[in-house]
């Protein structure tokens, strides 16, 4: 069965000055020929008064393109008209596709669906695009680009290569020896062979994960009451997002603000003050709910005593206040929100420590379903450095190139694809 042929406005919201329509399936030569008259040069943009197919009716003047398949976005033929962008426009071509036999419009993702099921893209690049679709940073977007254009797709290509390699040793193995007399040499060969594979797996698994990227480094305000917490949050994010009081116990419920600080995506949370002995009920769940937030901190700014800091990986020790003099031995930084005295300082130490706690640039970034599956893939090749027998070794390696097949979705995916399709917009 052929599929629909499917039609969307694939570039931004009308009213704009241009609007690029998309067509593509096995109809869209036809569609193209019904509204513009005759198909154009492949790849050449040429200029046509749009003709609705039934009366005849101008509808607008475009310029065409026609991309016959299957070396095209999708695999599949495709057209584009680049309308004008006005509301009436885009809906008297929609209404004149939607009239020809076999033609639709686009649900969200299914450009890039096809694309998927065509061979053109893997699940990997595609999970890249729709990061790339919603950067927002640089970093972001450097990232995604990156990973979209193969970066990670090529590192599972050469551990499936040498996956292929080590299954194809084994089944010498099997072939060549007695059941019961697996040449010694051959087996530490193969041993040595998963061992070294093993510890990449694990080096990419060490990284920091893609979703630190994508949602922003969850950056954790601490300290105890009256610290000057919130102030400095206000002046970190540029606006009033938390309200100050010289009232002890301020700030109780935990206050996010997301901002972007030298192209890295931060989610800024602002805590009640931490004290043992609060009386007043909701400042204590407030309480809680700071130390839960810090249990979950990528980095914790601590604007409490030194002798009190929490136990954390990745923490600057500010002594606020600065502008009332400043006296914490040993501080990381001094600053004072309320006259931006060292926030440009805390900032640049704010961004050297988020780049290490990023996934780092030109190397592939894990996401938690990646991630996922590079651990199976580990634990797999592990249990086949275990194995004594040839036949559950071969069996392991099997198992262990399943995982990387879903990585980038040779196989048993489909119920991750609405998912990721479902988040791309109408169009794509
Ligand atoms: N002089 C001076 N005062 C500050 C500074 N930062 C905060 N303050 C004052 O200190 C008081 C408490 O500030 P907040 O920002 O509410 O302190 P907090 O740590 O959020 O307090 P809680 O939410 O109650 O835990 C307010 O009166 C602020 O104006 C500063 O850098 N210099
Ligand atoms: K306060
Ligand atoms: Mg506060």
């Amino acid at each position: 069965m052929s599929p629909d042929t499917i039609f969307a406005v694939s570039s931004g919201a009308p009213p704009s000055a241009i609007s690029v329509i998309r067509i593509s399936g096995p109809h869209s030569g036809a569609a193209l020929t019904a509204l513009a008259g005759e198909l154009p040069e492949p790849r050449r943009a040429v200029l046509r008064s749009l003709k609705h197919p039934v009366d005849s009716h101008i509808l607008d003047s475009a310029l065409v393109l026609w991309f016959p398949g299957p070396r095209t976005a999708t695999g599949e033929d495709c057209a584009e008209l680049h309308c004008h962008g006005g509301r009436a426009v885009i809906v008297a071509v929609s209404a004149a596709l939607g009239a020809i036999d076999g033609c639709r419009p686009a649900e969200a993702g299914e450009f890039t669906r096809r694309a998927f099921a065509n061979g053109v893209m893997d699940l990997a690049e595609a999970e890249a695009l729709s990061d790339l679709l919603a950067a927002e940073t640089e970093r972001q977007r450097k990232q995604a680009l990156d990973q979209a254009g193969g970066l990670l797709s090529r590192q599972i290509e050469d551990w499936r290569q040498r996956l292929l390699q080590g299954s194809a040793l084994v089944e010498s193995e099997l072939d060549f020896s007695d059941e019961d007399d697996v040449d010694a040499a051959s087996a530490e060969k193969l041993r040595r062979f998963l061992s070294d594979l093993a510890s990449e797996v694990e080096t990419a698994l060490a990284t920091p994960p893609a979703e630190r990227l994508h949602d922003g480094l969850r950056v954790v305000i601490a300290g105890p009451p009256n610290a000057g917490k919130s102030t400095l949050l206000n002046r970190l994010v540029q606006r009033e997002a938390a309200i100050v009081t010289d009232i002890a116990g301020t700030t109780r419920d935990i206050i996010e603000a997301p901002v972007t600080l030298n192209g890295i995506a931060y989610i800024f949370t602002d805590t009640a003050g931490l004290r043992e002995d609060s009386a007043d009920a909701v400042e204590a769940i407030g309480i809680n709910r700071a130390q839960q937030a810090l249990v979950r901190a990528d980095i914790v700014l601590w604007l409490g005593a030194a002798w009190d800091k929490p136990d954390h990986p990745a923490l600057i020790d500010i002594a606020a206040k600065a502008d009332l003099g400043a006296d914490k031995a040993g501080a990381d930084c001094v600053v004072s929100a309320k006259t931006g005295e060292g926030v440009e300082a805390l900032i640049s130490q704010l961004t050297k420590l988020a780049q290490t706690l990023l996934p780092p640039l030109d190397q592939p970034a894990w996401n938690a379903r990646q991630r996922g599956l590079l651990r199976a893939f580990a634990e797999a090749l592990g249990r086949a450095q275990l194995g004594e027998d040839m036949l559950v070794v071969g069996e392991e390696l099997r198992l262990a190139r399943l995982a990387l097949d879903q990585i980038t979705g040779r196989s048993h995916v489909e119920d991750m694809l609405d998912t990721l399709f479902g988040k791309f917009c109408i169009g794509k």
